[in-house]
Order: structure tokens, then C-alpha cells, then sequence
């Protein structure tokens, strides 16, 4: 018997958690896994449940929720030794991380590939005091994430954000940003915003990290010098395909670890929630956690 915490968010998505809960905690029992139950009640509660779970030893984990949920749950358990496998239900509004993995829809697929325990580890990035999975951005560009309303992400992808990129673009200003990693030379230039990748599922843009891979210890980064709205919307064009990192307004390289700090206030952005602000250390947990996948 392997003994489960599933830590869900009810009301997550559609409200999916609420309809599929007992046939879930049914499928896995017929296959010798007890789950115990938590219902998320607020922000924050998923980082202490999975913190806690992780203390008391559970043999697996599941987070069931959208993107803001598996964050916290993230949050509460990297970090920490012997961590337990992870599972996840994407039933949130935003999945990007469950798109980049792979992870089934299908909660019966889903449910058995837990029974068979079958995971890989993934890297975990950590910024500051926190950690994130998909990707921690800087720069006013970024607050998009904020911005575009869930239901037109759902309805319409990337478009969403490339289209509420161009409007903001018309008012924005560039951020001075030194930038030191891990095998570069210093960079020292103003920017519009910078990308910190982990996977390269990024807000339904599938391309905008076009090389960034979960497990090869490496972070993508990304970031787009000054420019006007022309070439911000000829960089935006390009990302749409994955061909942006060719752009002379763009930066990309890969690293484990790097510093970024500026004279202005810079807001950083961690896997789409607010994630304070620079100055910031990111630096890489190679194959840190073991996810159902
Ligand atoms: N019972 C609750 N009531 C309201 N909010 C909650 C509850 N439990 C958790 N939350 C908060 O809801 C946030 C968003 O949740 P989640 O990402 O699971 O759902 P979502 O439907 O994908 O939402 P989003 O619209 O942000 O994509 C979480 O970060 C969490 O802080």
C-alpha cells in the first residue's frame, strides 16, 4: 500500500476537482495507493499542505488545480531532502506546465501511469527565496501574464498575449539591467523584459524557448533589448515561429546560474504569479523533483 496526499484547489478551472474527486480516490485505491485529501481554502494554503506532506512522509504527492496551485505546491515542497514523486491533475484555467510535460487531460490515463510509478525528474529554478518550474521573467512586458484574462487565454493562445503585447507596448519604457550568468561576459544594456526559461511552454507560446528542455540542468534566457514598436512587432512575429533568438534584439543563452540587478524597480514574475522584485539570484536545481509524467 503507498500512501497519497492529494492537495486540490476546488475551485480551479470548471470546477472539475469537485465532479471527478471520488472516482479519482476509487481507481487509485482499487490499485493499493490511500490518498487523504486537502481542499485548498486560499493563497498559500497548497504551500503549507505539500510542505507538511512532505514532513509526514507521504510516498507520493498529487497537486490537482491549475498552474497558481502546482506553484504553491512547488513552493511548499522544493528545497527539502527525500522528496516524494509528484502528481498532477491539470484541471486549472492556465496548464502550461502539465502542455510542456505531456501530462494527460485524461484523469483516468493519468490516474494509471501514477499506479505504475512512472516519473521523471525535472529541473526546479530558484529565484531569490522561491522556486519555479516554467519561468521567472523581469521587466515591465511581463505584467502581460497579469493582464490577459484567462478566458481570452483559453479562447485564443498566444494570440492573446501577442496582441496585449503590442497595445502596451506603446506606452512602455526600458529597464537598465546588468545581467551576470554562469560562463558570459556581464551584460549591461536597457531592456524591455527578460525571459528566465525552464521548459518551453511559456504562456501558450510554445516557441519562446524553442530549445529549453525540463531536465538538462540549464536555464534558457531570453531577453529583448530596447526597441521600437516596428521591431517589437517584428521580434513578436518572429516568436510566433521560435525564430526570435536570431534577432539582434535578442539575447539568448543558457545557464545554471545568474544575477540580475538594476537601478530602477524591476518586478520579477515567477511561473505567472507576482514574484517581488530585483535584485535576483536564479539558480538551477538540476533534476530536483520526480513528477508523474
Ligand atoms: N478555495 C479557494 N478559493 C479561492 N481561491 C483559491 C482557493 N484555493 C486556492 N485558491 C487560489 O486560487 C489560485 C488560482 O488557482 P489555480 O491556478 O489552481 O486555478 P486556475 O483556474 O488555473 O486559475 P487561473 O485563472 O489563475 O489560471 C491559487 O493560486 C490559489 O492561491
Amino acid at each position: 500500500m503507498r500512501n497519497a496526499r492529494l492537495i486540490y484547489n476546488p475551485t480551479s478551472g470548471r470546477e472539475e476537482m469537485k465532479r471527478r474527486l471520488a472516482d479519482i480516490l476509487d481507481r487509485l485505491d482499487g490499485a493499493g495507493i490511500e490518498a487523504s485529501c486537502h481542499a485548498t481554502t486560499g493563497e498559500g494554503d497548497a504551500t503549507r499542505e505539500a510542505a507538511e506532506a512532505v514532513e509526514r512522509g507521504y510516498d507520493l504527492v498529487i497537486a490537482a488545480g491549475g498552474d497558481g496551485t502546482l506553484n504553491e505546491v512547488i513552493n511548499g515542497m522544493a528545497g527539502k531532502d527525500n522528496l516524494p514523486p509528484l502528481g498532477i491533475f491539470p484541471v486549472g484555467t492556465t496548464n502550461d506546465f502539465a502542455r510542456a510535460l505531456g501530462i494527460s487531460k485524461n484523469w483516468e490515463e493519468y490516474c494509471d501511469l501514477v499506479i505504475r510509478n512512472q516519473t521523471r525528474a525535472i529541473d526546479v529554478g530558484k529565484a531569490n527565496d522561491r522556486y519555479f518550474i516554467n519561468i521567472a521573467g523581469g521587466g515591465t512586458l511581463t505584467e502581460l501574464t497579469y493582464e490577459v484574462p484567462s478566458r481570452l487565454k483559453t479562447m485564443i493562445g498566444q494570440l492573446a498575449y501577442y496582441l496585449k503585447g503590442i497595445e502596451k507596448m506603446v506606452s512602455l519604457a526600458p529597464q537598465e539591467l546588468m545581467i551576470q550568468a554562469n560562463g558570459h561576459m556581464p551584460i549591461h544594456d536597457e531592456f524591455m523584459l527578460f525571459l528566465i526559461a525552464n521548459s518551453n511552454s511559456v504562456g501558450g507560446f510554445e516557441k519562446l524557448a524553442p530549445g529549453a528542455s525540463i531536465d538538462d540542468g540549464l536555464f534558457d534566457v531570453i531577453a529583448l533589448r530596447k526597441c521600437n514598436l516596428a521591431e517589437f512587432v517584428r521580434v513578436a512575429t518572429l516568436a510566433l515561429r521560435g525564430e526570435h533568438v536570431h534577432d539582434k534584439k535578442v539575447v539568448h543563452f543558457r545557464t545554471d546560474y545568474m544575477e540580475v540587478v538594476s537601478p530602477g524597480q524591476v518586478q520579477l514574475n515567477l511561473d505567472g504569479e507576482f514574484g517581488g522584485v530585483l535584485p535576483g539570484t536564479f539558480r538551477i536545481l538540476p533534476q530536483h523533483l520526480r513528477i508523474f509524467a
